[in-house]
């Protein structure tokens, strides 16, 4: 397939005039208001930043998990992510799950019953282990099949609440998840963290095109909002048979296809975690991957890329 066949500046909703792509994004290209919005004359100062930058003054490295389209792997890998951080009972770890209309990492965690309690210092984070704290309106759900049907501002209300009111208390890192492409809510987190500093966002794919196409988009978000982009991955990039270890390449001809976008656009690759259906179970049981399968090839994946994602936040 050509990978130019579909135009990388496809349209996009305006992102709104308080937002940090303001007259920045392709949308705005023609838009009678896109000097004034680029210029930076829309935005009002807004009242929560201070108090967010202060909240956050306890959290040392804050990472984005970011992906093009749905469905790619990009909860279960924040997950993998966190649980691999928390495994040295010294680092302190929280999870903050932005997936408004699709919160999945409290299924992920083996929490999706729990619910959040406030204190006089703020919203108390549910927690897997003592040094693993999650946030997320899931938690607020009065059950999982409740659907979230918010529009823009509401949703940016609670990821400002969840910025400004939870108590994380000292964290090490704390990890974003967010919902797939470019949206309000990517925007806001970017909006709200930007004095706290963000220290970078990992991508998450899977080898299609399809995917492809739409980290493409997500790389030019980071680049016009100006977030590091940590790197780049690939999951569910060929299935190991559990059995007799041979691997299979399921997206064919799309094999590599995140490598090849990552020397392209100049981000780092950092790894191939492969497709393994025990990673689906793990989830669906809540239980921690890397713990229960501690042999598999993908745990060594997943532990890899980890590390690597360690080295380069610590050192920034
Ligand atoms: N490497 C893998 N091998 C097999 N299954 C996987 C792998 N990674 C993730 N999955 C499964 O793929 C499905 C989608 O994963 P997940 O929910 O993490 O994706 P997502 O990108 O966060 O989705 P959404 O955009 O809907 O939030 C889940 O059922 C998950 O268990």
């Amino acid at each position: 397939m050509d990978p130019k066949s579909i135009p990388s500046n496809a349209p996009e909703h305006c992102p709104g005039t308080e937002s940090e792509a303001a007259g920045k994004s392709d949308a705005c290209s023609g838009c009678a208001n896109q000097d004034v919005c680029a210029s930076g004359a829309t935005k009002l100062p807004d009242p929560s930043i201070p108090l967010i930058t202060s909240r956050m003054t306890t959290v040392k490295r804050k990472i984005l998990v970011l992906s093009g389209k749905g469905g790619v792997g990009k909860s279960t890998f924040t997950a993998q992510l966190a649980w691999a951080f928390a495994a040295d009972e010294d680092v302190q770890t929280g999870i903050m799950d932005v997936d408004i209309c699709g919160p999945s990492i409290p299924t992920i965690l083996g929490i999706a019953s729990e619910q959040v309690h406030a204190s006089s210092s703020g919203w108390s984070p549910v927690y897997v282990q003592d040094n693993l704290g999650v946030m997320s309106v899931g938690f607020m759900l009065p059950s999982s099949r409740d659907a979230v049907m918010w529009r823009g501002p509401k949703k940016n209300g609670l990821i400002s609440q969840f910025l400004k009111d939870v108590d994380w208390g000292d964290l090490d890192y704390l990890l974003v998840d967010t919902p797939p492409g470019t949206s309000d809510e990517h925007l806001t987190v970017v909006q709200y963290l930007k004095e706290a500093g963000i220290d970078g966002a990992v991508l998450i794919t899977t080898p299609q095109e399809v995917a492809l196409q739409d980290v493409r988009r997500e790389i030019d978000f980071c680049r016009k909002v100006g977030i590091n982009i940590i790197g780049l991955v690939e999951n569910m990039s060929g299935f190991v048979c559990p059995n007799c270890k041979t691997e299979s390449q399921i997206f064919k001809p799309s094999t590599g296809g995140g490598k090849r976008l990552a020397k392209e656009t100049n981000i780092e690759f950092l790894g191939a975690v492969p497709l393994d259906p025990r990673i689906g179970k793990s989830a669906d049981y809540g239980v921690s991957f890397l713990d229960e399968y501690p042999d598999s090839p993908a745990t060594q994946a997943y532990l890899d890329i980890i590390e690597r994602i360690k080295e380069i936040v610590d050192k920034s």
